[in-house]
């Protein structure tokens, strides 16, 4: 366990790649990098039936519970660990059970809101917005969604024109103001090298390295040099 030294936020549309980017960056940077995804902090919704859940906007700020967010990360960048939210999408709520999440030397924040929130913004050091076209996202969310989140694709069409979408261009995508980096496309090689060197430059001396040539960016079960 140890005091976070360099906090990073990974913002961007839903399917433009923050996940895949804050994972690159944490398998090359190893043990030295906690994760946070913001999906974790919707709010608890146990006291709705499944389909009031359904009907809910997830996009909207509103969905998620800012104040343990805020307060979690504040406990975290203090050097001491928390009880994460766990969140299942299947069911559109939190389960049971929350997870002991240690700090580390770096803090990754990712989620489509995570430039939303000003005080939030302030105790990042490095505000990230992945910015891929929204046709790629859609197609992208389709896949995922209904692979991976028990979705049908009418529901996910029905979804991201009534709420995805409009949230996007209303919440998500003006935040792209307030990021000092933007990543065309996610997992671009370059920019996430230069994130990596950064997020190596940051590290405590002592900690482990990798040369670029051992740094690779897998989406999914595919693996790309
Ligand atoms: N640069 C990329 N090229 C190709 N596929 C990608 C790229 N970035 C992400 N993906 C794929 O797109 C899907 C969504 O990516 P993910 O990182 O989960 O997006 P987000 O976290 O922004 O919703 C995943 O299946 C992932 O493997
Ligand atoms: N019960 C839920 C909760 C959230 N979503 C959608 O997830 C998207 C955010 O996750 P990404 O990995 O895509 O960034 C967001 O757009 C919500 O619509 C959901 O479908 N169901």
């Amino acid at each position: 366990m140890s005091t976070p030294s360099f906090a990073i936020g990974i913002a961007g549309g839903t399917g433009a790649g923050k996940t895949t980017v804050a994972r690159t960056v944490a398998e090359t940077v190893g043990e030295a990098v906690t994760r946070i995804p913001i999906d974790n902090y919707y709010q608890d919704l146990s006291h709705l039936a499944f389909e009031e859940r359904q009907a809910v906007n997830y996009d909207h700020p509103s969905a998620f519970e800012w104040e343990l967010l805020r307060e979690q990360l504040e406990t975290l960048l203090s050097g001491r660990p928390i009880e994460m939210p766990q969140y299942d999408f299947e069911v559109h709520n939190r389960t049971d059970e929350c997870v002991t999440v240690e700090p580390s030397d770096i803090l990754v924040l990712e989620g489509i809101l995570a430039l939303h929130d000003e005080e939030i913004r302030e105790l990042l050091d490095l505000r990230v917005y992945v910015m891929t076209d929204a046709d790629v996202r859609i197609l992208r969310r389709i896949e995922r969604d209904v692979i991976e989140r028990g979705r049908d694709l009418e529901g996910v069409i029905d979804q991201y024109l009534e709420t995805v979408k409009p949230m996007h261009e209303r919440f998500v995508a003006p935040t792209k103001k307030q990021a000092d980096v933007i990543i065309p496309e996610g997992a671009n090689r370059m920019a996430i090298d230069l994130l990596i060197d950064k997020v190596q430059a940051e590290l405590p001396d002592g900690s482990n390295r990798l040369d670029p040539v051992d740094r690779k960016l897998s989406f999914n079960d595919r693996t790309v040099d």
